[in-house]
């Protein structure tokens, strides 16, 4: 099972890579870091596991985290009807997103990010996801709301993008708004 001891932290180069596309079908190899990072969110929200374990509780899990420079992310929230999202997705990717944007109250925080960091981060207030599912569907995902922040902060990781990155006062060179993905 995935532990803290997997997840690396900021200063980690990989952090900073581009990750790279999966070839699909995906391999045995990449199913089984897929479902492992799947796992983890559903052990850490698990206040018992969680507690065993010394896991942080988490809603999403960028590969570049646990040191697999891929395109592959696991997702467990729940959308804006509170239906549960539990997906492990492949080559996520936003195909359109809404002008308006939105932030985390109290701002983001990151599972390879020891430290509080304050400040909004500003994210899309809607965003359209083209993604492949660990069961080899491809999905559309039109996403708002805490399910939308979470899914932008999951695919920043595997462009190489912390949270941070994003906030305002930070190097005036940085983009403050997601950059284009596909648009
Ligand atoms: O480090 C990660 O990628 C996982 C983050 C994702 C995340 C952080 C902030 C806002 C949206 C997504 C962890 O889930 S941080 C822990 C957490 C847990 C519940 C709610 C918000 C953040
Ligand atoms: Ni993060």
């Amino acid at each position: 099972m995935i532990t803290m001891d997997d997840i690396i932290r900021e200063g980690h180069p990989t952090l900073r890579k581009r990750a790279e596309e999966v070839s699909l079908p995906a391999s045995n190899e990449e199913k089984k870091i897929l479902q492992k990072m799947v796992e983890y969110l559903i052990h850490s929200q698990d206040e018992e596991t969680a507690e065993k374990y010394g896991l942080r509780p988490g809603v999403g899990l960028a590969a570049p985290q646990i040191n697999v420079s891929k395109r592959m992310i696991a997702v467990r929230t729940h959308d804006h009807n509170d239906e549960l999202i539990e997906l492990g997705l492949y080559n996520p990717k936003i195909v359109s997103h809404s002008v308006e944007t939105t932030y985390l109250e109290g701002g983001e925080g990151c599972l390879s990010v020891d430290r509080m960091v304050e400040g909004e981060v500003p994210r899309y207030a809607r965003i359209k996801v083209k993604a492949t599912t660990l069961e080899g569907d491809e999905i559309t995902l039109r996403l708002k709301g805490f399910a939308a922040i979470v899914f932008q902060h999951e695919i920043d990781h595997l462009n190489g993008i912390m949270f941070y990155d994003r906030i305002e006062g930070n190097d005036p060179h940085k983009q403050s708004l997601p950059p284009k993905e596909v648009m």
